[in-house]
């Protein structure tokens, strides 16, 4: 049962009064009172602790859940009961698993707007995205579903009658790690291809982000899953690090900081685990002069300022054919004006604050350092005080446009997780392929063209997990999502993920007698 302070009543998840009243919540008034870890099918307080860590409302600055950050023995009691569930989850049939699987979608559907509602209050983004986000992760949930019976292996027919055959069968114990960006979509990502293959899974949330899970947690034992297959421990590095190092964990999935990737990394080598890494970017967005110029201005609108610009896959190197250059860059301030910040539940607010305090200094740092630089600032990159008295502490700024930028400057060069698009110009197509490649990072990439053999050449060259030809940041469930170079391998979403959350077995059969060189005599 999932209850919180709303208004002045207290009231449960599954009953329509309560999705009624968290969807018409209103910011500054949402206080997190029931415990945030989820275990054998409840709520629960953490068995033990390793510190706290506060979560905030970004639109005011509020503390609204300070939580326990789970320790050894929260960790172990998460896994043994995993383990527990395990046992009967994956032994059920793909179709099984895919009746529970698509309730659980249809509960997440009919309770969308109290979701995002929670999402847009724990993580500061427009109630408008949110509601998109939730989209995305119920489609998650019916996608896998459907493929949850597809699942199968293959025969192989050999000399003399034997045969073999392959099953595909699930890992066990798997671990998410999220990061706050997209809390209930990357949970959703995580746990429903690992449960469609019949693993169990132990979500972590990111500190700053701790409330959405629960509500996913609450709503497959709803749905039906065995108490114990999805589990919530909260905490930050070092509850990820008891998860990660945990002998009876089979694989970790991590959305995440390339820096922390790498120690996520290093700690599943020691366990031989497979890793996912969904890590940073600093994607490139080629806009040529033949492009239909209003949708390659949507799409550079779209590639930097959803979610605050607090996305991985942001284009926000905006390379721009010289020709083209002033007429877009005119375009894209005049529509980036536009954009409405403030309460990030009004309908109409487009861009809510930043996620918090720290992480707003460190965004118009990069500004500052962006100008000191030779950068330009043409719109925007600055705090910013919403009228409403009680948004006062909120961690509100404008949307910056930098011209004048140069591959080597720091806010082209580095992941920025803010609302900052650089604008770059080229000449030619050879010149900026070799531009947009000059990076370490490889998550994603842009192309806005009319020619159908230059968009098809380029995506081809680009160094990039995923490439949108004429439009950006589109994520439909049904295509596979991650990186190249350091922002990481693995993928998310499409068919190939079942592939990430299983494993391989061969069974040989004999039909006729063993051929020994070792006869008896
Ligand atoms: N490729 C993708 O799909 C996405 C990538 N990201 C990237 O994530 C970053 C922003 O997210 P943050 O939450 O700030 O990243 P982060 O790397 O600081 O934290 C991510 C998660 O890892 C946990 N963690 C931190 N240290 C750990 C350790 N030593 N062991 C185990 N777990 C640990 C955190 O508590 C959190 O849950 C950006 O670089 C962004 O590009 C964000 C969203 C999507
Ligand atoms: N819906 C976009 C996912 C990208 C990210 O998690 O940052």
């Amino acid at each position: 049962m999932f209850l919180c302070a709303v208004g002045a009543g207290v009231t449960s998840l599954f009953r329509t009064p309560w999705i009624a009243a968290v969807a018409a919540m209103s910011t500054g008034t949402f206080v997190q009172l029931e415990p945030l870890n989820y275990r054998d099918g409840a709520r629960v307080e953490p068995a033990d602790s390793c510190g706290t860590e506060k979560a905030f409302e970004p639109a005011t600055g509020r503390v609204i859940a300070t939580l326990q950050c789970s320790g050894e023995k929260e960790v172990s009691l998460a896994v043994k009961n995993a383990k527990a569930a395990f046992k009967v989850w994956s032994k059920k049939s793909g179709m099984e698993r895919c009746e529970v699987l698509l309730e659980a979608a249809r509960m997440i559907k009919e309770q969308k707007d109290a979701i995002a509602t929670m999402e847009t209050i724990n993580n500061g983004k427009s109630i408008f995205e949110a509601r998109l986000d939730v989209d995305t992760s119920w489609q998650c949930l019916e996608y896998y579903a459907g493929l949850a019976a597809s699942m199968a292996g293959e025969h192989v027919q050999l000399p003399g009658g034997s045969f073999g055959y392959t099953r595909r069968e699930p890992l066990g114990v798997c671990v998410g790690i999220g990061a706050w960006n997209y809390p209930f979509q990357i949970a959703c990502w995580k746990s429903a291809p690992a449960l469609a293959c019949g693993n169990a899974m132990i979500f972590k949330p990111s500190p700053f982000t701790p409330v959405s899970a629960l509500l996913l947690a609450e709503i497959y034992t709803k749905a039906g899953v065995p108490p114990g297959l999805f589990n919530v421990v909260q905490g930050g590095a070092a509850t990820g690090q008891f998860l990660c190092q945990h002998p009876d964990v089979a694989k970790v999935s991590f959305t995440g900081s390339v820096p922390t990737g790498v120690k996520i990394m290093e700690m599943s080598a020691k366990g031989i685990k497979p890793v996912t890494l969904e890590l940073g970017g600093k994607s490139p967005l080629i806009i040529f002069s033949d492009c239909d110029l209003e949708n390659a201005v949507k799409g550079a609108l779209l590639a930097n300022f959803l979610s605050q610009g607090q996305v991985c896959c942001n284009g926000t190197r905006v390379f721009v054919q010289q020709e083209i250059v002033d007429k877009f860059t005119e375009e894209v301030v005049k529509q980036t004006k536009k954009i409405k910040i403030g309460d990030p539940l009004l309908e109409d607010t487009r861009m809510g604050p930043l996620i918090n305090g720290p992480h707003l200094e460190r965004v118009c740092g990069f500004i500052k350092l962006a100008k000191e630089q030779g950068a330009t600032v043409l719109y925007g990159g600055e705090q910013y005080v919403p009228t409403d008295p009680k948004l006062k502490f909120g961690y509100y700024m404008t949307p910056c446009i930098l011209t004048n930028c140069s591959d080597g400057m720091t806010c082209v060069r580095e992941e920025i997780f803010g609302p900052v698009m650089s604008i770059l110009s080229f000449e030619t197509e050879a010149e900026v392929l070799e531009r947009a490649n000059d990076t370490t990072f490889g998550l994603a990439a842009g192309i806005f063209t009319r020619d159908i053999q230059r968009a098809h050449r380029v995506a081809a060259e680009l160094q990039a997990g995923t490439c949108y030809i004429n439009n950006y940041n589109v994520s439909p469930v049904e295509l596979p999502f991650g990186g190249y170079k350091k922002s990481g391998f693995g993928r998310e979403n499409g068919r190939v993920t079942l592939e990430y959350y299983s494993q391989l077995k061969t069974v040989y059969v004999e039909m006729g007698n063993v051929e020994s060189p070792f006869e008896s005599q």
